[in-house]
């Protein structure tokens, strides 16, 4: 499902990230853990497309990535990446109801309320539908989030830092919850962290 290899990049011309090559496939789950400046940001934002390598290839279901136009990069994540981010970013004026459907949206996809009901459901906040999303806790907003980054389906769902202010408990469930969903779609999920906690649950792991 997604294959990156010799994946470099520099932000300047002091350092070059040379990242190490990996796949997942649909269903399952990679850890991509670094411990603090080590590219994890960095990697992750290469594979959601907002930042382009120097030299590699980035490929789901066989199609090439690296060098897409911003325009094709924007079309390719909003149909086919699923991006749960460390912080929400909510349109703060919205229900959490019209936060999920602005993720069809934004993809030229027809707004699904069932799709939105369904992910609400399955991931506990079905009564949280009509609320601003100003108003919730942080879990709940994260599992918001979770649900956001489901609505179109995507092929690969990427999550960054997902577990790091969580205890333990809520580190173990929500990293359930991420691999169950993505499980039910048939994506393939990425999960960036420094968090040593996610080596216990997870066998596919790459460090860098
Ligand atoms: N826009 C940028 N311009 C120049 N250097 C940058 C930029 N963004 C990040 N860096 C540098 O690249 C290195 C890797 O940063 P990155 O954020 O990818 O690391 P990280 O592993 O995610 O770290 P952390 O866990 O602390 O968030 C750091 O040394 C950082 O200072």
């Amino acid at each position: 499902m997604l294959a990156c290899s010799e994946l470099s990049f520099s932000y300047n011309s002091q350092k070059t990230f040379n990242f190490p090559s990996f796949s997942c496939e649909k269903g399952q789950t990679l850890l991509i853990l670094g411990n603090s400046g080590t590219g994890k940001t960095t990697l992750l934002h290469l594979l959601a497309l907002l930042l382009q390598p120097k030299s590699g290839s980035i490929q789901i279901k066989e199609h090439e990535l690296a060098h897409l136009s911003a325009k094709e990069a924007a079309q390719m994540r909003a149909n086919h990446l699923g991006i749960v981010y460390q912080k929400s970013h909510f349109v703060s004026s919205l229900s959490v109801l019209d936060n999920l459907l602005l993720a069809n949206y934004l993809a030229d996809q027809n707004q699904s309320k069932e799709q939105a009901l369904k992910l609400a459901q399955n991931l506990g906040f079905a009564d949280l539908l009509d609320k601003k999303t100003t108003l919730l806790s942080g879990g709940e907003q994260q599992r918001v989030s979770i649900a956001r980054a489901l609505m179109n389906n995507p092929d690969v769902i990427l999550a960054d830092e997902p577990t790091s202010n969580l205890d333990d408990e809520n580190c173990e469930k929500v990293v359930q919850l991420l691999e169950n969903q993505s499980k039910n779609i048939g994506a393939a999920l990425v999960i960036v962290t420094h968090d040593h906690r996610l080596k216990n649950i997870n066998k596919n792991i790459i460090t860098l």
